[in-house]
C-alpha cells in the first residue's frame, strides 16, 4: 500500500526534533584564514575522482554517502550492509566538462530534452556548502545553488536551490527547495535521475499500477499516453517510461537480494529508464527509478517549492 507522504519528516530546513549540532557557513569564513574548513562530526570534504572535491558523510551507526559538488550528484550509499546502493556508469566523467553519469544527478530546470540542454543546467555546476550538522550521529549538509552567467545564458532567472542531504543509520534523505529570487515569475520542471546497483534481469518496481503512463518507446519525441496496468513492472528489454501521479512509496527490488523502499513527498511524478542495448557494457547492472515533478510548477516572486525523498532498506 502507498505510505502517505505525511510520512516523511516535516519539511523544514531550520528545525529538526533531535537539536543537531549546526555548523553554518558563518563559522566556515571564520577558519578560512588559516586554511581550515570546519563542518560537523562526520562531514569532511576531500579529493574525488578527477581532482573534483566531494563531500564525505559518515554516520556513527556505519552508514556512509559521498556528494559530488559539481552537480551536487550523491555518487555513493552504503547502508550498514555494505553494498553500494548507488551505481556510476563506467563512462562517467569526472572532470567538470559534462554531467556525472551516475548515482543521483540533479535534472533542473527542465527534464529531458526541451528549450534548454537536456536536463536543465543543475548538473553541469558546482554547487557550495551552506551547511553542516549533525544529530545522533548522523550528519546533514545543505549545499546551495544559485544563478550565474552560465546557467543565465539558458535560463534568464535568479533563483536559489538548496539540497539537504541527511544520511541516516539505515536510510538517506534529501530536500531540495527551489525559490524564485527573482522579480518576475518562472516556471521550472524537475528530476533526481537516480541510479541504483541492479541485477537488470531480477528487478522490479512496485507501486506503479494505475498511473498514467508517457511511454518515450518506441518514439521518445512522441510519448505514448497509457496506464499502468501492472503490479510489478519489469526490465525485459528497453525502459524510457514517464508516471504521472506516482504514489508516494516505489518498492525496488534490486535484484542483488535488496528491496529499497523509495519514497517521497511533493515529488508527484516518476520515471523509469534501462537503455538495454544503448549501454550494452553497463544496462544490466543498473536501473533508474527518479523521483521527478513532470507537470510544471509555477513560481511567484519569493516563492518557493519543495519535496523530498527518503531511500531506505526495506
Ligand atoms: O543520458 P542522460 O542525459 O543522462 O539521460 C538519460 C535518460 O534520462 C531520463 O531517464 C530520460 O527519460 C531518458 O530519456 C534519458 O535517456
Amino acid at each position: 500500500m502507498a505510505a502517505s507522504c505525511a510520512t516523511l519528516p516535516s519539511p523544514s530546513f531550520l528545525s529538526s526534533s533531535k537539536s543537531p549540532r549546526r555548523f553554518r557557513r558563518s563559522g566556515v569564513v571564520a577558519m578560512a584564514s588559516i586554511g581550515q574548513k570546519v563542518y560537523a562530526p562526520g562531514v569532511a570534504v576531500s579529493e574525488g575522482n578527477g581532482g573534483l572535491q566531494k563531500i564525505d558523510l559518515k554516520s556513527t551507526h556505519g552508514s556512509e554517502a559521498e556528494i559530488y559538488l559539481f552537480g551536487a550528484c550523491i555518487t555513493s550509499l552504503k547502508l550498514p550492509n555494505g553494498k553500494d546502493l548507488l551505481f556510476v556508469r563506467p563512462d562517467a566523467v569526472f572532470n567538470g566538462t559534462k554531467p556525472i553519469s551516475g548515482g543521483i544527478p540533479h535534472c533542473f530546470p527542465q527534464f529531458g530534452p526541451g528549450p534548454m540542454q537536456q536536463h536543465g543546467f543543475a548538473r553541469n555546476m558546482n554547487w557550495s556548502i551552506t551547511d553542516s550538522e549533525v544529530t545522533e550521529g548522523n550528519p546533514a549538509v545543505t549545499l546551495e545553488l544559485k544563478d550565474d552567467s552560465y546557467s543565465r545564458s539558458m535560463w534568464d532567472y535568479s533563483f536559489q536551490a538548496l539540497y539537504k542531504v541527511a544520511l541516516h543509520s539505515t536510510s538517506l534523505s534529501t530536500t531540495l527547495k527551489i525559490t524564485n529570487t527573482d522579480n518576475k515569475p518562472f516556471s521550472f520542471n524537475s528530476a533526481l535521475h537516480t541510479y541504483f546497483s541492479a541485477s537488470i534481469n531480477g528487478v522490479s518496481v512496485k507501486g506503479l499500477k494505475g498511473c498514467k503512463t508517457l511511454n518515450k518507446d518506441p518514439d521518445p519525441q512522441n510519448p505514448l499516453e497509457g496506464k499502468e496496468e501492472r503490479e510489478e513492472v519489469t526490465f525485459p528489454g528497453f525502459v524510457d517510461c514517464i508516471y504521472l501521479g506516482a504514489p508516494c512509496e516505489l518498492t525496488l527490488d534490486n535484484g542483488l537480494g535488496d528491496k529499497i523502499i523509495i519514497s517521497n513527498s511533493n515529488w508527484s511524478d516518476a520515471v523509469l529508464w534501462n537503455p538495454h542495448l544503448q549501454m550494452e557494457a553497463c544496462y544490466k547492472d543498473f536501473v533508474c527509478v527518479e523521483n521527478a515533478k513532470i507537470d510544471t510548477v509555477l513560481l511567484e516572486p519569493k516563492q518557493s517549492w519543495l519535496a523530498e525523498q527518503k531511500i531506505e532498506l526495506a
